[in-house]
C-alpha cells in the first residue's frame, strides 16, 4: 500500500481503562476510499478503536494517522469535518423533526451538502416532517447516518449500523453505502459483531480478537489464503501453512489452512480434496484460534 492509498494507520496503538487493556499494541494500515468491516466478538475492542481513530478518546499509548495527519480533536466532523463518527447510540433530539435535524446539522458542521443528506432519507421514504422520537428503529438510523453523510466526511465510523435493521433495509443500506463510497473519496469503517451482517458490504476487514487485531486485508485476498484440506488420517496437513482448524475421524483428517502463498496449490497431494472457506468460517476460526493462543499464554505465565 503506498502512503497514497493509506485512509487511516495505527501504529501500536493501546488503550487501558484503569487495570484492564481495551486495545493492545494495534498496528494496522487500512486503505482509501473502500468499505472496512470492523469485525470482532463483544468486548473485543471496536468501540474503543472508533472513538481513537475520531479522536474522540485519547489512546494510552500510540497514534492514529488520518490520511497521513495525526489525529486531533479539531479533525472530527463538526469542527474540522474529516471524520465522522456514529455512535451505537444514534443521538437524535426526540422533539426535532427529521428537517430539524438536518438544519442542526448544517449549522454545526463547516461542511454541509444538504443535497447528499435530503437524497438518504428519500431513498428510505423517512418523512421530514415527523419527529425523531416518533422514528422506528430504522428510521433514526437512517436520519443519523444522513447527518453523517451529509457533514462529507472522509472518514466515516459507523459504530454498528446495521443492528436497528430489518434484513431488507440492511441489505439497502449495505448497497447505498457502497453507492455512496464508490461516488465520492469518501473511506467508511463499519462495526459489527455479526459476521453474518457482512456479506457483500466490507471489501476489506479488520478482525480484532480481545484488543488485538487478528487478521487484516482485501476480503477476497485473504479467503484465497484459506482452505480446507481432508484426506486420510494424518498429522499434518498436505501443505504448509498456519494450521487454523483440525478435526479427526478415525479414518478421515479435515485441516483448515492459512497458505503463506496464493493462489493455492490445484493438485495437494493423492488422496487430498482441497475447497475453500466462507467468510464466517474464516472469521471464526481465527478467532478461536487467537482465543487458544491467549489461553496457552495465559496458562505458561
Ligand atoms: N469507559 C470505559 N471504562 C471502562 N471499561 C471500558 C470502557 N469502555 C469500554 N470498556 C471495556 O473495554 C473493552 C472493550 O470495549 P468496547 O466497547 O470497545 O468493545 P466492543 O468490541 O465495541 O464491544 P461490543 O460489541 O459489545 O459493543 C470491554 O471489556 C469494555 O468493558
Amino acid at each position: 500500500m503506498n502512503d497514497q492509498s493509506i485512509a487511516v494507520e495505527a501504529r501500536e496503538v493501546s488503550k487501558r481503562y484503569g487495570k484492564m487493556w481495551a486495545l493492545r499494541d494495534c498496528s494496522f494500515q487500512l486503505p482509501a476510499n473502500r468499505i472496512i468491516a470492523l469485525v470482532g466478538a463483544n468486548g473485543a475492542g471496536k468501540s474503543t478503536l472508533m472513538s481513537i481513530i475520531s479522536g474522540m478518546l485519547t489512546p494510552t499509548s500510540g497514534a492514529v494517522l488520518v490520511n497521513g495527519r495525526a489525529v486531533s480533536e479539531t479533525e472530527r466532523a463538526g469542527t474540522g469535518g474529516r471524520i465522522a463518527i456514529l455512535a451505537q447510540d444514534k443521538p437524535l433530539y426526540r422533539d426535532f423533526t427529521v428537517a430539524d435535524m438536518l438544519r442542526f446539522g448544517r449549522s454545526t458542521n463547516r461542511v454541509w451538502d444538504q443535497q447528499r443528506a435530503l437524497s438518504w432519507l428519500k431513498r428510505f421514504a423517512v418523512p421530514l416532517d415527523r419527529r425523531c422520537g416518533r422514528l422506528s428503529g430504522g428510521q433514526k438510523a437512517q436520519v443519523a447516518m444522513a447527518v453523517a453523510l451529509g457533514a462529507r466526511p472522509d472518514v466515516l465510523l459507523l459504530d454498528e449500523p446495521l443492528a436497528n435493521l430489518d434484513p431488507v433495509a440492511r441489505y439497502e443500506v449495505t448497497g447505498e453505502l457502497l453507492a455512496e463510497t464508490a461516488g465520492s473519496d469518501m473511506t467508511v469503517m463499519l462495526s459489527t459483531h455479526i459476521v453474518t451482517e457482512l456479506s457483500g458490504v466490507g471489501d476489506h476487514l479488520l478482525l480484532l480478537g480481545a484488543g488485538r487485531p487478528v487478521l487484516v486485508g482485501d476480503v477476497e485476498q485473504l479467503l484465497a489464503q484459506h482452505m480446507r484440506f481432508t484426506g486420510p488420517r494424518a498429522d499434518r496437513p498436505p501443505v504448509p501453512g498456519r494450521i487454523l482448524e483440525v478435526k479427526h475421524t478415525d479414518r478421515q483428517s479435515t485441516f483448515v489452512v492459512q497458505l503463506p502463498d496464493t493462489p493455492a496449490p490445484a493438485v495437494v497431494a493423492p488422496g487430498w480434496s482441497a475447497e475453500p472457506i466462507s467468510l464466517d468460517h474464516m472469521i471464526v476460526t481465527h478467532l478461536k484460534a487467537s482465543n487458544r493462543a491467549r489461553e496457552d499464554m495465559e496458562v505458561a505465565a
